[in-house]
């Protein structure tokens, strides 16, 4: 069953349910089409006019409340990654878990905007004690639009009266036609952080994003995902610090229930980051921003 929640000329968004307490909502405008997922806050899928989805989702993704779901744009917050904050001891009785728990929350809609360019969608997630590790007051919003590119700004509220610390990332999974076919020359420019090895390394070729590669570059440009197969290019700027390269490969995607077989041979994870914790005063706020923009190759 779906619910129209604004219908006009341009475009018409309705709400639908993805599975038990998980809804979605659904975009239709005439540049473009997308979803979100109100658990986890996360975009599962845009499709601008003309174009392929801009974002690899799993065809064996859990949609279950406590689980993640496998693509689109899952939210890291308030850390990205193990939380190297807790204790062993800690960890025995509320383990962090990977990447923060906002994508695992259900989120509220708060405003739909469409105009004759975009659709504009509020959605907005505010808690308190929601782990040992983050129980400070908090609201997150994330203001989503959707048209010819699609731009997404995280808004984090400290509402409480103590300072918090937090990590977070955009976890962008590219739907490609394959990381064989994939460059990004920008970051060649720039040293990264090596997880797999855990060294720290200096600039290299990227002749290709097949994984296993797990990378964190110190790089804040504007970078250029070219599909040399598909003849696109997505250009992605943010105000993050880092960008986040990630591809399991073959075996370690072949032990993740959640990624269907050979789906690792369809994504790019390119991730606006911040990995090395970020001060967020008592009361006050911080964004992270990206903004996607698809190209055919022989334009950009
Ligand atoms: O399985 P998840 O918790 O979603 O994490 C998936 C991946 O996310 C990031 O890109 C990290 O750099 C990887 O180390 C991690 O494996």
């Amino acid at each position: 069953m779906s619910k129209i929640i604004l219908e006009n000329p341009w475009a018409t968004i309705s709400q639908s349910q993805l599975a038990n307490d998980i809804d979605v909502i659904n975009i239709n405008h005439k540049l473009c089409q997308a979803k979100v997922s109100l658990y986890g806050g996360q975009v599962l899928s845009f499709i601008p006019k003309n174009q392929q989805d801009l974002f690899w989702l799993s065809e064996t993704s859990a949609y279950e409340i406590g689980k993640a779901i496998r693509g689109g744009i899952p939210l890291c917050w308030p850390w990205f990654g193990a939380n190297d904050k807790q204790s062993p001891e800690s960890a025995k009785t509320s383990p962090a878990g990977n990447h923060g728990f906002a994508r695992q929350v259900v989120w509220q809609l708060d405003n739909v905007e469409v105009t004759s360019e975009q659709v504009v969608i509020d959605i907005v997630f505010q808690g308190e004690k929601q782990h040992s590790m983050w129980p400070n007051a908090f609201q997150l919003k994330q203001t989503l639009c959707f048209g010819s590119h699609f731009e997404q700004i995280l808004t984090m509220h400290n509402l409480s009266a103590q300072d918090a610390e937090y990590t977070s990332a955009l976890h962008s999974y590219f739907n490609v036609s394959s990381p064989l076919f994939i460059s990004i020359k920008e970051l060649e420019q720039a040293a990264f952080f090596d997880k797999l090895s855990g060294k720290n390394k200096t600039k290299q070729p990227i002749a290709h994003c097949v994984g296993p590669i797990d990378r964190v570059y110190e790089f804040s440009k504007a970078v250029k995902l070219i599909d040399s197969k598909w003849q696109r290019s997505i250009s992605i700027e943010s105000n993050a610090s880092q960008w986040v390269l990630w591809n399991p490969g073959e075996d370690i995607a072949n032990s993740m229930a959640d990624i269907h077989p050979k789906g690792e041979q369809n994504f790019v994870c390119l991730e606006a980051a911040q990995t090395t914790w970020q001060n967020l005063p008592a009361g006050k706020s911080a964004k992270l921003r990206q903004k996607i923009t698809v190209q055919p190759l022989v334009n950009s």
